[in-house]
């Protein structure tokens, strides 16, 4: 079985940044079907939660009627004829909180309101819901969902032996294919990756696997018509009242996997009224959880430093799944929390996946004595305590921190991939310890370090190709790894100024900017002093590099202040002077708390001397007060 699934590079960045705002339509779509696709095998990427709430959301607000927002997203499909359905198999609507819920049953008022039927007295069905392969019967025939409309004829699994849950009669309509958890740890786990690989298993047109097969005539997988399921039925006071008590007791009538409850209103007369659009049934809606736990016991905590000489405390675990995907190490935050909590060999925890990929601890629930590194594991350095973290404080000459800021810069980069880890590693070995070394290697130097002739051809070829590539120059600054410095941070400031400026800003410059505090700033202008010559070295290595367009180069006629520099003096009458401040960095101005040469505007309030005005006037600077200020956006 193909095990290699890692989705790529790019998808997983996408993944992690969680930022749709920077996708244009195109990608934010194709991102959404790779997700999907990944889903469908069992091995998401994203927790729902982010899938509905981050991404597609970000879609429906840009297109609130994009075809994919009105399409069931679609299982992978099977060989066999296309029929069409008896009646149309929809997607749920989805709530994750129980205020999603309650306006819902708003809705369901209305409804009842229109017809003039007594909303108390409604009843309501709570039933688990099924995470299996959706499929209809309808007593001849079995169909996949399709798109909702159209199926796909997979009669073939009753004929194999597959029975039906409940009552086993045929003809029920709408209901999943599941398989037993517990048969599916102990008998099938080692024969597929997870539930759904085995779903499709047997489903598949030829080739039945064995265990498949065994499965299916031991019962334990099983066709499960919804109007079959357990249920939970009150009224919308008992939902309102027992809310969380149903939300945990209805999974738990299954022995399959669930992944949330499905509500829905009985009477058919608001069923007709309320009705359907292309996607989802009105009158039912999906509560899912959008955290996810699991409880695991901890092997080692293995210390590792990275780039800026922090040594972060990494768990590793028995291998435990979590939300579709095997976990097997997880991050503490710092070694206090280590020392704190009480996470040694053998400590029991709770594990939060509450985003992407990599889960936090959250919770020690028995805990071990932990073990508190002394020494650098890279470089053999003693540790020194900042704060609730370890460091090493040997930037210079451990290998950890050298070699992991050379990884950092090109894997920022993102344009090479021959400087992993491995060669990064063995370059250092070596005595390369800057990515400027890095770029001055030639072939038989490389070849002196034990490299190949076709593998040193190709890293050179990388090189070269690392410079002559087009790259944002946001992204270039940020491959340095500068301390309070990230992509998005980058961006913002060459936005306002050029790149080579930036080595000669004031903290008056950066914290002018939207988004820059004034640690942030003094950080900034600290970390950018420390690298200035590795930078300025490397920069004229000549990279060809996109200037981010400037603020004030652009034309943006809604805001008159847009890349100008403003100074507030006074007391201000619209708003207090922070108020102010805020206001005018959001129209894209900067703000600086003293006049200069760069100034564009001095906005005076009351109380101003004259000194201050003449000064100002002196220096170039438009002198204007706060009303004309304010009639500026008239
Ligand atoms: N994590 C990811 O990357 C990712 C990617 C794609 C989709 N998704 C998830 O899948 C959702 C869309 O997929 P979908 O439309 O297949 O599933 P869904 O979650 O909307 O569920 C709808 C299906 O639930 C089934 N169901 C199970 N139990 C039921 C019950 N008791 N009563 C009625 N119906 C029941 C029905 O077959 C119905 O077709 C997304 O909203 C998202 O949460 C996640
Ligand atoms: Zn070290």
């Amino acid at each position: 079985m193909n095990k290699n699934h890692t989705p790529p590079e790019a998808i997983l960045k996408i993944a992690a940044e969680a930022r749709p705002d920077r996708l244009s339509d195109d990608e934010l779509v194709e991102f959404l079907k790779v997700c999907n696709e990944y889903y469908r095998r069992g091995e998401p990427i994203l927790l729902d939660a982010v899938y509905d709430f981050v991404f597609l959301e970000e879609l429906r607000r840009r297109h609130p009627d994009h075809p994919y927002l009105e399409t069931v997203e679609p299982e992978k499909a099977f060989v066999g004829k296309t029929v069409a359905l008896p009646e149309m198999m929809l997607s749920t609507e989805k709530a994750y909180s129980k205020e999603g819920i309650e306006k819902w049953l708003q809705r369901v008022e209305k409804a009842a309101q229109e017809l003039g039927i007594d909303f108390e007295g409604l009843r309501f069905r709570a039933t688990p819901k099924l995470d299996g392969f959706a499929a209809y019967d309808d007593g001849k025939m079995l169909y996949t969902r399709g798109d909702g409309r159209k199926g796909t004829d997979i009669s073939r699994v009753f004929e194999r032996g597959l029975v039906v849950a409940g009552d086993g009669r045929r003809g029920q309509g709408a209901g999943e294919i599941v398989v037993n958890q517990r048969y599916f740890a102990t008998h099938l786990a080692d024969y597929f990756e997870n539930a759904r690989n085995f779903q499709a298993s047997i489903i598949k047109e030829k080739d039945l696997e064995e265990h498949a097969l065994a499965t299916i005539q031991n019962h334990a997988a099983v066709f499960f018509p919804f109007a079959q399921l357990p249920d939970w039925q009150g009224s919308v006071k008992e939902i309102l009242e027992q809310f969380e008590t149903i939300v945990h007791a209805v999974p738990a009538k299954v022995e399959y996997d669930v992944d949330g409850v499905i509500f829905e209103v009985t009477d058919v007369r608001i069923r007709q009224h309320m009705g359907a659009t292309r996607h989802h049934h009105r009158w039912q809606i999906a509560y899912k959880n959008n955290i996810e736990t699991a409880v695991v016991k901890v092997l080692r905590v293995t210390p590792q430093t990275s780039r800026s000489g922090r040594v972060n405390p990494v768990a590793e675990l028995e291998p435990t799944k979590l939300s579709g995907a095997m976990i097997s190490r997880a991050t503490a935050h710092h070694y206090k929390m280590v020392k704190e909590m009480g996470i040694g060999e053998d400590a029991v925890i709770e594990l939060i996946r509450s985003g992407l990929v990599i889960p936090k601890i959250e919770r020690v629930i028995v805990p071990q004595p932990p073990q508190i590194p002394e020494t650098c594991p890279s470089c053999g350095t003693a540790l020194i305590w900042d704060s609730d973290y370890l460091y090493c404080p040997n930037p210079v000459q451990c290998p950890a921190q050298i070699e992991n800021t050379i990884e950092h810069f090109f894997r920022t980069l993102g344009n090479i991939d021959g400087f992993g880890e491995k060669t990064i590693e063995k370059l250092h070995a070596a005595g390369i310890h800057s990515v400027y070394q890095i770029y001055q290697l030639d072939r038989q130097y490389l070849q002196q370090l034990g490299f190949g002739e076709k593998t040193s051809q190709n890293l050179l070829d990388q090189l070269a190709r690392s410079r002559r590539d087009s790259i944002e120059d946001w992204r270039f600054l940020g491959a340095f790894g500068i301390y309070r410095m990230g992509l998005g941070n980058c961006e913002r400031l060459l936005r306002h100024f050029p790149l080579l400026a930036i080595f000669d800003l004031t903290l008056d410059d950066i914290v002018s900017i939207e988004g820059f505090a004034q640690k942030t700033g003094e950080a900034v202008i600290a970390n950018l002093a420390k690298i200035k010559n590795d930078f300025m070295r490397i920069h004229a290595l000549g990279f060809n590099l996109a200037r981010t367009p400037l603020r004030s180069e652009q034309a943006q006629p809604a805001s008159p202040i847009a890349g100008k520099t403003i100074v507030f003096t006074g007391t201000m009458t619209h708003g207090s002077r922070e108020e102010m401040t805020r206001e005018a960095k959001r129209l894209g101005a900067k703000v600086a708390s003293a006049v200069s040469g760069k100034t564009d505007f001095l906005v005076t309030g009351e109380d101003v001397g004259a000194a201050k005005i003449s000064a100002a006037a002196a220096k170039g600077v438009k002198v204007i007060s706060e009303v004309e200020y304010l009639a500026m956006f008239d």
